[in-house]
């Protein structure tokens, strides 16, 4: 498969103005969701089972009222391509589908 691109710093901004809420921090992108424990749970289970299926997979740090999302390439160099701008946009749609789940 060999290694994925490296995105410019150009490309990266143009990328992230898409992503509102992500901010790049080095060769990495995070964004931090506010949403409650047993929902953002439910998000992870989400999120780790399409990460499997794209094989790309974020850094997860669940607090008691916000997740934090922290992608970047490994097969890379831990730099920021293509892939991770692709999870964050998925990311993003399954914490919001979350987030809109009524409380029991
Ligand atoms: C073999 C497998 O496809 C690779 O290890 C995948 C798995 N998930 C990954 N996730 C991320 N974030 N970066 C990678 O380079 C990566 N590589």
């Amino acid at each position: 498969m060999g290694v994925p691109r490296v995105l410019s710093d150009e490309e990266i901004a143009e990328n992230l103005a898409e992503l509102p809420g992500w901010e790049r921090k080095g060769d990495e992108i995070t964004r931090t969701y506010e949403i409650r424990y047993h929902a953002a749970v439910a998000a992870i289970v989400t999120i780790a089972d399409r990460s499997r299926r794209i094989q790309h997979h974020a850094d997860l740090d669940l607090r008691i009222d916000h997740l934090r999302a922290t992608v970047t390439t490994h097969d890379a160099g831990h730099r920021l391509t293509a892939a991770d701008f692709d999870l964050a946009h998925r990311i993003d749609a399954i914490v919001a589908a979350h987030q809109a789940l009524p409380l029991d």
